[in-house]
C-alpha cells in the first residue's frame, strides 16, 4: 500500500480527492491544522508556516499532494521535509499564475507571476511554481485549473446564481456578460490526480487542467438557469453598475479565465469524465431548493445597484 501525503486535504478539494485515494487503497495521511478530521486517513496537525512545527511531521511519502501553498516559501518550506524521500509530487497550483496575454489563451509555456487583477495570489501560486518546476531530484507537476466546481464547492459560484435564480433576484453580470470562463469538476482533479500517481514515469512540468469547453458568463449563467429550469432576470454591469468592481455584485471578475488545454489533451491519456452541463447539474442536484434559495443573500453592492 503505497503511503501518500496530502498537505491541506480537510477543505473542498478533499471531499472528492480524499475519498478517490481511498478507494484506490492509498495509506493517506493529511497536514493542516486539524480543523476537521477526515475519517479513514492518518492526521498531521502543524500550521504549515510554521518550520518547528512542521519539522516534527517529517516523515516518508511516495508522493505528496500539495493543495494548499499559497507562497514559495510554503512550497519550499514542505518540499524540504518531504521531497527528498518522495517520488512525485503533485502541487495544485490555479489558471491565475498566467500573466494577461494578447489574442491567445495563455499555454503553459507563457510567462507566469500572476495577472494583476489575481494580486498577491497570483504571484505567491507563481512563485511556488517556480521552486517546484526547478527542483531537479523529485518529478514535480504544477495543476492549473480554472475555476473549481462540484458539490462541496465552499465559494458562493454556482449557488450564487441558483440563489438568485430560485428567489426570482436579478442577475447582475460583469461588463457585457461576455468575459470567457473555463471550468473543473472536483471529481476531475481528483482523477487527474490518480492518473498521475499510477503514470509509470511522471515528468516535472505544468499542466493547464479544465474542460476543454469555454462559455461567457452570460451563457455559463443561462446554462446554470436551465438546469434549475428557471429563465433568468439578466441585467449587465455595464448598463446598471457602471464604475462598481464586478466583485461586488458577481462572484467572477470581468477578466477571461480560460487556458489552452492542448497538452493534457494531447500528451496525458485522461479526459474529465463531466460534460459542464451533467457537472453543473449533478451539482445542482447535489443541494435541496430550499438550501439553495436560502443560500447566498443579496451583497452590499447589489443592494446599493438601483435598476
Ligand atoms: N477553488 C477554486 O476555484 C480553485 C482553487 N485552486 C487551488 O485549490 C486550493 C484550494 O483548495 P481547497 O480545498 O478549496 O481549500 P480549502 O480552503 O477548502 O482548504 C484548505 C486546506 O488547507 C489547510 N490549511 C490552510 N491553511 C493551513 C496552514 N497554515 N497550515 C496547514 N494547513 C492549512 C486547511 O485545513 P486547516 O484549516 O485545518 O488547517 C484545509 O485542509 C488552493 O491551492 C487554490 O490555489 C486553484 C484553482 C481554482
Ligand atoms: C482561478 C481562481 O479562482 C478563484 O479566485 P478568486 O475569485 O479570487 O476567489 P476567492 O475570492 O474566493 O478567493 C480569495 C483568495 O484567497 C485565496 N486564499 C484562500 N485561502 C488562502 C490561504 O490560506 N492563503 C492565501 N495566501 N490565500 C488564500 C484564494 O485562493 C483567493 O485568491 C479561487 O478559487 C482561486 O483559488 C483561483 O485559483
Amino acid at each position: 500500500m503505497h503511503k501518500l501525503l496530502v498537505i491541506g486535504g480537510s477543505g473542498f478539494v478533499r471531499a472528492s480527492l480524499v475519498p478517490a485515494l481511498l478507494s484506490k487503497d492509498y495509506n493517506v495521511t493529511l497536514l493542516n491544522r486539524g480543523s476537521q478530521p477526515v475519517p479513514g486517513t492518518n492526521q498531521l496537525i502543524a500550521d504549515r508556516n510554521d518550520p518547528f512545527a512542521m519539522q516534527q511531521t517529517a516523515g516518508r511519502y511516495e508522493a505528496v499532494i500539495d493543495t494548499s501553498a499559497y507562497t514559495r516559501a510554503q512550497a519550499e518550506l514542505a518540499f524540504n521535509i518531504f521531497g527528498i524521500h518522495a517520488k512525485k509530487w503533485i502541487h495544485l497550483s490555479s489558471a491565475a499564475v498566467y500573466k494577461e496575454t494578447k489574442n491567445h489563451l495563455p499555454g503553459e509555456k507563457d510567462p507566469i507571476g500572476g495577472a494583476s487583477v489575481w494580486g498577491d495570489y497570483g504571484r505567491g501560486k507563481s512563485a511556488a511554481d517556480e521552486f517546484l518546476l526547478s527542483q531537479e531530484h523529485t518529478p514535480a507537476i504544477a495543476l492549473r485549473p480554472p475555476y473549481l466546481y462540484g458539490p462541496h464547492n465552499n465559494i458562493d459560484c454556482e449557488q450564487f446564481v441558483w440563489a438568485r435564480a430560485l428567489t426570482e433576484r436579478p442577475i447582475i453580470l460583469p461588463a457585457d456578460g461576455r468575459t470567457k470562463l473555463q471550468f473543473l469538476h472536483e471529481e476531475d482533479l481528483a482523477s487527474f490526480i490518480l492518473y498521475l500517481l499510477a503514470m509509470h514515469a511522471m515528468p516535472t512540468c505544468a499542466v493547464n487542467l479544465a474542460d476543454p469547453h469555454i462559455l461567457t458568463i452570460e451563457q455559463w449563467v443561462k446554462m446554470l438557469c436551465k438546469i434549475a429550469g428557471i429563465k433568468p432576470d439578466i441585467l449587465y454591469g455595464e448598463d446598471v453598475a457602471p464604475g462598481i468592481p464586478p466583485r461586488g455584485y458577481f462572484p467572477f471578475r470581468d477578466f477571461d479565465c480560460a487556458l489552452d488545454v492542448t497538452n493534457y489533451l494531447e500528451n496525458f491519456d485522461w479526459q474529465p469524465h463531466y460534460t459542464l452541463r451533467d457537472g453543473f447539474t449533478q451539482t445542482f442536484n447535489s443541494y435541496s431548493q430550499e438550501e439553495l434559495a436560502r443560500s447566498s443573500p443579496p451583497t452590499f453592492a447589489e443592494k446599493e445597484i438601483e435598476y
